[in-house]
């Protein structure tokens, strides 16, 4: 007999206060063990460093820090379009006074927002006043939020200190190489004692200040999350040798992204074509790196303004102008904030609990391959969009082991904005090539016309499963797939 096991990096097994209260917990109990009640204790509500509470917890980024000290190849700050989703891209810039108040309106209007980081448009530590300005007075006025930065590192070593002053736990480092031939391929210059170095010095001088930068912040007991840019055949065979080093040094999550470059964003890389990874070559490295490492497969390379859960941007109903007009009773907000979030995990407990007993009567043999499927989900780990709503989908493994979060593929990026754009024929192209190697599609619903052409496509449809938990659903279509023959047809492999 084999139960439906909810698997994970052990990033994803973190739950809520209490105890086994996470969807992650059918198969976790070694990797929750390795966990102390205070790392828990800091990562149960995180969006980002728990994959769980990505589905139910918000976060929001602020946009005080404009300069950098450093260039990277796919960075261009100056590209601004209220439509797109990707790193160093706002509409406005805020001062610190208004980053709060922001801040305190979403919390207000979102109460499951949980975290507020600051990721830019530039290095947040190239702004240490805006930066910590922001921070002082949101330690003060919201203490309920926890505090994020995300930082290159090359002036992290100055600033640890000051970054334990306030409430923040959590600290992105983006480390890209540990070798300085590498780095000279990813950075041009940084900025350093008054003046731009070069190349592999500058490189070097980078790389040096993230691994102290690193350690200081270990030594403080900050959670380390480090960010790695997949550049293929620049530092892809390199980065499970970066996920090893930061890890012996006591990092928490590595987050292994895909480089986003197109010639329109004028950034270096994307001006000389430099490609990014297939979802394929991501979820390999990810795998690779996971031997030793949490990994984080879920972010979604959020705008420096983003705001809302993971995945959607609700950005545009919290302009200055708009939050100039609020009235906000934080403290009131505060208790409202504290119900909804005792509701979400106990609404996790609950299901935990559920799933716990689903499918234990479903056996799959340990030679079955393992499928990867698509799922339309708004939020709330369900199955619960609408095929033709969905701008992403979520993308789980199922296989004798278990069921496991592979990544999220986003469909509109497909839409090149052509004469084609937004006719339902090229749309629904796009969204099969987004889906490449995935056999079926979970969705509350589905058009017919969508339906045929997915299924042609030999993506299978599948609505049954409405509001049903994805876990759950993913795990009841594989012994479906099973017990209809599919997994043992050769010809009906994946073959992406
Ligand atoms: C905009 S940066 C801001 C924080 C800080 N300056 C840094 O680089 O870590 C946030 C994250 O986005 C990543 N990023 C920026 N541009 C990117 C791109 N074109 N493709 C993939 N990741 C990118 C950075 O590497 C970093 O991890
Ligand atoms: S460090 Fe961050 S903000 Fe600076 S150039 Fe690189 S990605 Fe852009
Ligand atoms: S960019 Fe990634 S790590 Fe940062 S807030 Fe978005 S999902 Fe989280």
């Amino acid at each position: 007999m084999l139960e439906l096991k909810v698997l994970g990096d052990h990033s994803e097994t973190e739950v809520p206060q209490g105890g086994c209260s996470s969807g992650s917990c059918g198969s976790t109990d070694d990797q929750l063990s390795h966990l102390s009640e205070s790392v828990r204790q800091r990562v149960f509500n995180h969006p980002c460093y728990s994959e769980q509470a990505h589905h139910h917890f918000a976060r929001m980024h602020v946009a005080v820090a404009p300069a950098c000290n450093i260039q990277c190849n796919y960075c261009n700050r100056k590209y601004d379009c209220a439509n797109e989703s990707r790193p160093g891209v706002v509409s406005e810039l805020l001062t610190p006074k208004q980053a709060v108040k922001k801040t305190m309106a979403v919390a207000a209007n979102i109460p499951q927002m949980t975290v507020l980081g600051i990721a830019g448009p530039g290095d947040p530590l190239a702004n240490p006043n805006k930066t910590f300005s922001t921070f002082r007075m949101l330690t003060e006025q919201a203490p309920d939020i926890k505090l994020c930065v995300s930082t290159n590192g090359l002036a992290l070593p100055d600033y640890a200190d000051e970054l334990t002053k306030h409430n923040i736990d959590h600290v992105t480092i983006t480390i890209n190489c540990v070798d300085p031939e590498i780095g000279a391929k990813i950075y041009p210059w940084v900025f350093w004692n008054n003046k731009r170095v070069r190349g592999v010095e500058g490189a070097k001088i980078l790389i040096d200040r993230q691994q102290e930068g690193l350690e200081k912040l270990v030594e403080r007991d900050i959670l380390v999350k480090v960010n790695s840019v997949m550049l293929p055949g620049i530092n892809d065979k390199h980065l499970a040798e970066v996920s090893r080093v930061v890890k012996s040094k006591g990092a928490f999550l590595h987050n292994v992204m895909p480089l986003i470059a197109e010639p329109e964003h004028g950034t270096y890389f994307g001006l000389m074509e430099q490609r990014g990874p297939t979802p394929k070559e991501l979820q390999e490295l990810q795998d690779e790196c996971s031997g030793d490492m949490n990994m984080m497969r879920h972010c979604r390379q959020c705008r420096a303004d983003a705001v809302g859960l993971l995945g959607e941007d609700r950005g545009a109903e919290f302009t200055m102008e708009k939050i100039e007009a609020m009235e906000i009773d934080y403290e009131a907000a505060m208790v409202k904030r504290k119900k909804v979030h005792d509701a979400i995990n106990a609404e996790l407990a609950k299901a935990t609990t559920q799933s716990q007993s689903v499918n234990a009567d479903h056996a799959i043999p340990a030679e079955t391959r393992p499928v990867l499927m698509a799922i339309a989900s708004q939020g709330g780990g369900l199955v619960n969009q609408h095929f033709g709503h969905a701008k992403e989908f979520l993308v789980y493994e199922a296989s004798p082991e278990g069921v496991r979060f592979i990544s999220h593929r986003k469909t509109d990026l497909y839409c090149t904005g052509g004469d084609t754009c937004g006719d339902g024929d090229s749309l629904l192209g796009g969204i099969i090539k987004a889906l490449e190697g995935c056999e079926a599609v979970l969705c509350s619903k589905i058009g017919y016309e969508p339906w045929e052409t997915l299924e042609s496509a030999g993506i299978m449809p599948n609505g049954e499963h409405a509001m049903e938990k994805i876990e759950d659903a993913v795990w009841a279509v594989y012994v479906e797939m099973y017990q209809n023959g599919k997994l043992t047809d050769n010809q009906t492999q994946m073959t992406a």
